[in-house]
């Protein structure tokens, strides 16, 4: 593999798990697989799991990683071709990635969508010029339109959880205060299409997920009705496609409750507000297996680094 920047990147996710899961039973099997290999961490965002997860998944691997936040800290970059650069932006993206790829052996890149621009996020700019202009491998993050280290994250850790061989999975969208970014909930659908599971999704009128990515997945305006014998539900707000980046609704009864989810157990990709997503109860209950779920961030991101490391 050369590149990992969306789920379509998982040639076969059932072996993918079975690694990964090989991976977190004995983590430094191959610490000499990286050594005097750098990694590159670029956040255009915050970042708290995704940041040390893939940290240490590179110290596993033997690999040093070195960090940058790039808003902020970096010059201010610019992405369109052919433009007078008399603005905020010092340096062009041209530059940029080929100077970064001298210094790493593969870079990963952390960088929301705009939620204003649908055509500009859709076109995946900034992960785009990356693959484009840096000369080294490159993993996404979480992008404008996906989050492939969290998708793949969930699905090992529904293989890990499922006590039936093909569980029901809810993902059901919940309020939130804030417009929220589609690229988990996208992923996670992605991932979940290529499991061996019985997926819906859950969310308010106007709330659908892009049809090109939700497909056949059927999906319900009724939460009661898709929560039906669920045995995982994910959350995850985000904010409507269709009104591109509005939030068109808060209604708190699309809020997280023990009662709703019954016997399921809840993931989230975190971080997650409490009594505003999910209520307490939920998150400080047995059912909740987020914290789990984080774990995993480092096996998922160790696989994936593995798996370019073998390649070059
Ligand atoms: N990487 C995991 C989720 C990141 C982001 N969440 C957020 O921005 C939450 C912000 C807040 O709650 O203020 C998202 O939804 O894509
Ligand atoms: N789930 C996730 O990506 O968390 P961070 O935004 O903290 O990295």
């Amino acid at each position: 593999m050369k590149h990992y920047t969306s789920i379509n990147d998982i040639d076969n996710i059932d072996d993918w798990i079975k690694e990964a899961k090989e991976l977190k039973a004995n983590p430094l099997k191959y610490r000499d697989l990286g050594k005097d290999k750098t990694l590159g961490l670029l956040f255009f965002n915050s970042s708290l799991r995704t940041r040390l997860s893939t940290q240490k998944a590179a110290l596993n691997l033997g690999m040093n990683p070195i960090v940058m936040n790039v808003s902020g800290d970096a010059w201010g970059l610019e992405f369109e071709d052919g433009t007078v650069m008399n603005g905020n932006m010092a340096e062009h993206i041209r530059e940029a990635a080929a100077v970064v790829s001298q210094y790493c052996d593969i870079i990963a890149v952390r960088a929301f969508p705009t939620l204003t621009d649908k055509e500009k996020d859709e076109s995946e700019q900034v992960m785009n010029a990356f693959m484009k202009y840096a000369s080294v491998p490159i993993v996404n993050m979480e992008s404008a339109t996906g989050h492939p280290l969290q998708g793949f994250t969930d699905a090992l850790t529904i293989s890990e959880y499922k006590k039936v061989s093909k569980p029901k999975v809810v993902l059901s969208w919940a309020p939130h205060i804030k417009a929220l970014p589609h690229a988990v909930a996208n992923s996670f659908t992605q991932a979940m299409q290529k499991m061996d599971v019985e997926f819906v999704i859950a969310n308010p009128e106007g709330y659908d997920l892009n049809p090109e990515i939700t497909g056949d997945t059927p999906v319900y305006h009724n939460q009661k009705e898709a929560f039906e014998d669920a045995d995982f539900v994910y959350t995850k707000n985000w904010s409507s496609y269709e009104h591109y980046g509005k939030v068109v609704n808060t209604d708190p009864d699309w809020m997280i409750t023990k009662e709703k989810i019954g016997n399921a157990k809840f993931m989230h990709c975190l971080p997650v507000r409490r009594n505003v997503v999910v209520k307490d109860a939920v998150l400080d209950s047995d059912s909740s297996i987020v914290i789990e779920q984080a774990n995993n961030r480092t096996y998922a991101a160790q696989l994936v680094l593995k798996k370019i490391l073998e390649n070059g």
